[in-house]
């Protein structure tokens, strides 16, 4: 590896008319060596790897501003990618004011808004309709079930969720159905064979793609018609990807596919200006575009989605004349929180070793609480927030509270409520999960597109119309008899064998209305149209006219959602005005020029998780950011809590017996710590309740590889005064002694099978081998459902031990305490 550290020099100041940001001196001034390096490299593709908070993000940035400012590059030759839609738009946001309204050319998106682009304008050679649907995971999982049901698929030994999953990975390694098929062997492969094949094709007839496909089709379309490519490639003279270490194949294939080939013989290109001369129109090269890739191997946290850390170890192999930068001032966090960050991850084998520096001084300790329970755990937080904004001049908005799993949050939030700590909740169930939203959106995606299976059964009966699950049954037979859609089924549910009048009258209905409504969608605005359908629907009157309080709730957020079409609307003509104010640009076929439905509804499947984050309001003192770790990649607060810092929370608890999972929650620890920039707290609570029952969980392992010269204990467990009196020290776990009887044989237990999805009898089973029977690998075992089987693994112990365990057709993990299973 070669890094480049020549320095470039720094002009003097030159033009002093332009406006702010854009003299490339300027925006060079703001930088260091190395990111001043990076900033105005030329030609090679350039790879920075870095630690977390040395300005990776920040050279993105003012790469993008020197391009359009020193380069000659315009505005639509640039592709970034970020990771969220938020990050894309504050990049947007910050490049914009230094271009004014040619910045509308400029693509900033995530991978799956620069494809769902890329597929909307050439819908036709992608075989789509322009008005495509976009299905989430939820869609899919629905969709899925659909399939396993029709398959006859064992939904114990097949569950939809589980094949959903399955599916994902194959598309994220752009394995199609065809290709799985062809390879797969013994009944588990074959059965997902199976139903991928039948899944893609419901997909096709709903004239939808879920996630994966909206890259899967978009490298396949680039692979099979050379012009398209050509047109993208000569379009993007300049490719950047900032969290490049959580690209997947999929989206790796892309990214080259877009870059193009290496560059041409000079002959090549003459044949070229000769044949085809419009191929170089506007004097652009055409080689291969020039890529910026920024990432931190040590912050791929994504592998389960498949991610592969792969993708920026062998960057140099694959993009052979690549250059890399190396950057290693940290501008965000104290050196002793820096330090905690370089001693956690130092653990991690197979990476290589970087050492980040920072010259903003040592700063405050790290401070450490052991609590008693998660209640004792999140009052401390509360307080200590309180206390910040009391005595130490921080604002609510500061402070980010982050926990591994979305279910701690609510015992925060209870606190937080009843201590007045204004805060907000990023992900868990999130404003477009929510029933009547998704119902909502339902309802407009099946009138831009009708065909969309899933949206049309999920609002078919929704309000009530008569429509039973046998009428849906007798309406999908005469689909498939007739080889048409299931909405076109329905605008013939008169000849469907068996259906009653009475049903036959609700599809009328129904079909009536959407009909009426699609009409008004070619001319009105979403959000017209959107109250339109709710009206006419009786959607709302249903929840108006109801008694129920969180009806009320609900009305509320269809309002909101009204608001968020509304705003879609106002964005997309004030661009469009903009746009008629830039002399320079025609007509752009690949950008909105008016709203509309197909528009709104795209934006909206494409909200992820970290657009909810809030935006900094400067004038008031703003809210707690509370999140998992996931979320939290790329942002920075002054103050961080890191909560539950327990083994079997963090690390999970499926983690912890396998070393690259594990190194992957190493990977999440020191994401959490370098969010930090001032204050770092660490928490964990003695015991935590799941599933109802306290758990008694040792210390995170994560914990003692921080120095412990670097830390604060306000707590210790030796203050552990609970019922165990002195069972507890720091570090080590309670003996755990097992629930009474009367709590697993009572309704407590009944409730915990509904959740955990088990045949209530088989809990009362369960819980006469109250002793968790202590198995080995190698153990032979019998499971009341899924029969013989021979122990491959097994990690915790007690109430939490666990076996993997291969039944012959699957290997799965099991939690012993709930399982009804004899060692043979
Ligand atoms: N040369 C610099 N001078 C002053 N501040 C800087 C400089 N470089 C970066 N920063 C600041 O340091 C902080 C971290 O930068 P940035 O978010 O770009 O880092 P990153 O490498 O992208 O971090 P992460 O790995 O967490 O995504 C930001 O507040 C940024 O403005
Ligand atoms: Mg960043």
């Amino acid at each position: 590896m070669h890094a480049l550290f020549e320095i470039p020099p720094v002009q003097p100041a030159s033009s002093a008319r332009r406006p702010p940001g854009s003299d490339p001196d300027e925006l060079l001034r703001g930088l260091n060596a190395q990111q001043r390096a990076a900033v105005v490299h030329a030609g090679s593709p350039l790879l920075i790897v870095a630690g977390a908070g040395s300005g990776k993000t920040r050279v993105l940035t003012h790469r993008i501003a020197y391009l359009l400012a020193a380069r000659d590059v315009t505005p639509g030759q640039i592709m970034a990618i970020t990771f969220t839609n938020k990050a894309a738009g504050e990049m947007r946001e910050r490049v914009a004011g230094l271009v004014g309204p040619r910045g509308r050319r400029m693509w900033v998106s995530t991978f799956h808004s620069a494809c769902v682009r890329i597929l909307r304008a050439e819908h036709e050679h992608a075989g789509l309709k322009s008005t495509f649907s976009i299905y989430d995971a939820d869609d899919s999982r629905r969709l899925m079930q659909l399939v396993a049901r029709e398959l006859d698929l064992d939904p114990k030994r097949y569950p939809a969720r589980s094949l959903a999953a399955q599916v994902s990975n194959l598309k994220n390694e752009l394995v199609d159905e065809s290709t799985f098929t062809a390879r797969a062997s013994g009944p588990a492969e074959r059965a997902l064979a199976e139903a991928y094949s039948s899944y893609q094709q419901r997909l096709r007839q709903a004239h939808a793609l879920d996630f994966d496909d909206l890259i899967m089709t978009t490298v396949r379309l680039l692979q099979t018609f050379p012009d398209v490519a050509e047109h993208y490639h000569r379009r993007f003279r300049h490719i950047l990807v900032d969290e490049y270490q959580d690209t997947n194949h999929a989206q790796y294939v892309l990214i080259k596919e877009l870059v193009g080939r290496s560059p041409e013989a000079p002959s090549d290109l003459d044949d070229v200006a000769a044949s085809a001369p419009e191929l170089l129109a506007d004097g652009a090269p055409l080689g291969p575009a020039e890529l910026c890739v920024v990432g931190d191997a040590d912050q791929s946290i994504y592998a389960f989605r498949g991610a592969t850390i792969r993708n920026i170890m062998e960057f140099e192999r694959d993009f052979p004349d690549a250059e890399t930068i190396l950057l290693e001032q940290n501008y965000r966090s104290t050196q002793t929180i820096l330090n905690a960050a370089n001693r956690v991850i130092e653990r991690n084998s197979e990476r290589k070793p970087k050492n980040l520096w920072s010259d903003s001084g040592p700063g405050e300790k790290i401070v450490g609480y052991v609590a008693d329970n998660e209640h004792d755990e999140a009052d401390w937080v509360a307080k200590e927030i309180d206390r910040l904004v009391d005595d130490e001049g921080y604002k609510p908005a500061d402070v980010a509270v982050f926990y591994r799993t979305n279910a701690q949050s609510r015992v925060f939030e209870d606190i937080f409520i009843r201590f007045g700590v204004p805060y907000k909740v990023v992900g868990g169930v999130r404003f477009y999960e929510r029933k009547e939203v998704r119902d909502a959106l339902a309802y407009l995606r099946a009138i831009a597109n009708p065909d969309d299976v899933v949206s049309v059964r999920r609002i078919l009966n929704t309000p009530r119309r008569g429509i039973g699950e046998r009428a849906e049954a007798c309406v999908d037979a005469l689909a498939s008899k007739e080889n048409i859609s299931f909405g076109a089924a329905l605008e013939r549910a008169g000849e469907a064998v068996g259906i009653s009048s009475r049903a036959v009258k609700g599809i009328g209905d129904f079909t009536t209305i959407m009909a009426e409504v699609r009409q008004m969608a070619a001319t009105e605005p979403p959000e017209d149209v959107l109250e339109a359908v709710l009206a006419r629907s009786g959607y709302l009157a249903e929840l108006e006219e109801s008694d129920d309080p969180q009806d009320a709730g609900r009305v509320e957020n269809l309002q909101e959602l009204v608001s968020v079409a509304r705003e879609y609307t106002e964005r997309i003509q004030r661009a469009a005005a903009a746009g008629d104010a830039d002399e320079d640009a025609g007509p752009d076929p690949e950008i909105e020029e008016t709203p509309s439905l197909a528009g709104f509804l795209e934006q909206v499947a494409l909200v992820a998780d970290a657009d909810e984050i809030p935006d900094d309001d400067g004038e008031q003192s703003g809210v707690v950011t509370m999140m998992t770790l996931h979320t939290a990649k790329g942002l920075e607060f002054p103050v961080v809590f890191l909560t539950g810092m327990e083994d079997g929370v963090f690390p999970h608890m499926r983690s912890m017996g396998d070393k690259r999972e594990l190194e992957e929650e190493r990977r999440l620890a020191y994401v959490g710590i370098t969010r930090a920039r001032q204050r770092l707290y660490i928490s964990r609570a003695v015991t935590r309740s799941a599933w109802g029952q306290p758990q008694y969980n040792p210390e995170s392992r994560f914990v003692p590889e921080l120095p412990s010269e670097l830390i604060d204990w306000k707590r210790t467990a030796d203050a552990y005064t609970s019922w165990t009196r002195g069972g507890v020290g720091r570090g080590e776990s309670a003996q755990y002694r097992g629930p009474s009887s009367a709590l697993t044989n009572g309704p407590k237990s009944q409730a915990l099978a509904g959740k955990l999805g088990l045949d209530p009898k088989l809990v009362g089973a369960a819980s006469e081998m109250r002793q968790v029977p202590s198995l080995s690998p190698g153990d032979r075992v019998n499971h009341d459902r899924h029969g013989l089987g021979r122990v491959v693994a097994v990690q915790g112990s007690g109430p939490r031990a666990q076996a993997q365990i291969d039944f012959g057709d699957q290997t799965m993990w099991i939690v012993l305490r709930h399982a009804p299973i004899q060692k043979l």
